[in-house]
């Protein structure tokens, strides 16, 4: 994989890759990503191994097994190029779906960022629900945290349950160590690239280079974002206890935020990322005078066409976009994917995909 990336660098010989595995992980620009795979994907007829029955997710936070992807129990579906819904990831089952040539990718966001995120999203969960803020919960309800109740895994270690582990551990308690270097080392073993939520653009260029795609492939608009009013800042102090809470995350996080940059240095070089960050930028103010009426993301209640409304939960306020309305037919449809919430896309490619399966009423 490696070595026809480096081809790329001289725009030689590559082979763009078509078989990937896109682990969705939670309040990591995640959407953002899928998106993108979602619009390549679609524009090359290729085939997603989407959620049974409708659903949007693979049956989260269940482990992953085979039977959880629509086409395989019926066996209509010959192969599979791209799983990329939230899962709980087990790389011996996910094997079994996906061809063997197949590309591991995912994301990572600083725990703290993510923490915030997920507090204001999830605070519905019983381990939130009847906290007053994230300190609150830092300073006292973590003591009556259950893990065994269900939805809690949200408000601890959340990076490390999705990649698969075991989130429920303490930094200083006896294995700490020892399960932090297995969870890093099975990560390296089983994923071919990860990316940081914090360097988006360069994530998406590093992207690019590793399944020898184009710029333009990789360009999208910011999804899932939460409006201002509903984001929190928070003390130092708080971070720390935060980086102490989440410690097998922060661990996870801050080596692959090593590698990351190993990995722009062999791949790309520091200077050409910055060009190639420049341009992937210039390309999305254009799309975005282009595509859209406020230039931005608004608030859902500013959301004209309810089609193109995110989907809210808890406390926090999910923004979307509205379309230019003076757009030939072509350049609407490509508008409308790049602003297409997830549930939607996944929607419109279920009924595509399963033409007959989409007709049956919902069970
Ligand atoms: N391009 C880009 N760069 C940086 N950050 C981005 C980007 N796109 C989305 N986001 C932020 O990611 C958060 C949503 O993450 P997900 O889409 O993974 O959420 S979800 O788990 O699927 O609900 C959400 O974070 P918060 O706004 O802090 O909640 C988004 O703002």
């Amino acid at each position: 994989e490696v070595c026809t990336c480096i081809l790329t660098h001289t725009q030689a010989t590559c082979h763009p890759k078509s078989h990937i595995v896109f682990l969705k992980t939670h309040k990591t620009a995640s959407s953002t990503i899928l998106n993108i795979l979602y619009r390549y994907g679609e524009s090359r007829n290729l085939t997603f191994a989407l959620p049974l029955n409708k659903q949007s997710q693979l049956f989260y936070p269940f482990f992953f097994v085979p039977h959880f992807v629509e086409g395989v129990s019926s066996r209509s579906v010959k192969e599979f190029h791209i799983m990329c819904n939230h899962m709980r990831f087990k790389k011996s089952e996910v094997a079994k779906v996906m061809p063997q040539d197949t590309f591991y990718f995912s994301i990572l966001r600083h725990p703290v960022a993510m923490m915030e995120s997920i507090f204001s999203y999830y605070k519905s969960i019983p381990a939130f629900r009847k906290t007053f803020s994230l300190e609150d919960f830092l300073d006292n309800s973590w003591r009556n945290y259950s893990a065994s109740v269900a939805n809690n895994h949200y408000a601890h270690n959340i990076l490390a349950f999705d990649f698969g582990f075991k989130n429920n551990i303490a930094v200083g308690t006896g294995d700490f160590e020892e399960r932090t270097t297995v969870a890093i080392q099975t990560i390296e073993q089983d994923f071919n690239l990860i990316l940081i939520s914090e360097y988006f653009d360069e994530s998406m260029v590093l992207l690019k280079y590793s399944l020898c795609w184009s710029l333009e492939d990789m360009v999208s608009f910011r999804l899932n974002s939460r409006s201002e009013q509903t984001r929190h800042s928070l003390s130092p102090n708080t971070a720390e206890k935060i980086k102490m809470w989440n410690a097998l995350d922060w661990r996870i996080y801050l080596h692959f935020n090593t590698t990351f940059w190993h990995k722009v240095d062999s791949l790309v070089g520091r200077q050409k990322m910055e060009r190639e960050v420049a341009q992937l930028r210039k390309l999305q103010v254009k799309l975005a005078n282009t595509c859209l009426t406020d230039r931005g993301a608004v608030d859902p209640s500013l959301v004209k066409d309810a089609r193109l409304k995110p989907f809210q939960y808890g406390t926090a306020v999910i923004q979307g976009y509205n379309l230019n309305p003076n757009l030939d037919i072509q350049t609407k449809t490509k508008c409308q994917r790049l602003i297409l919430p997830e549930l939607q896309y996944t929607h419109h490619l279920y009924t595509k995909q399963f033409p007959k399966e989409a007709a049956k009423p919902f069970l």
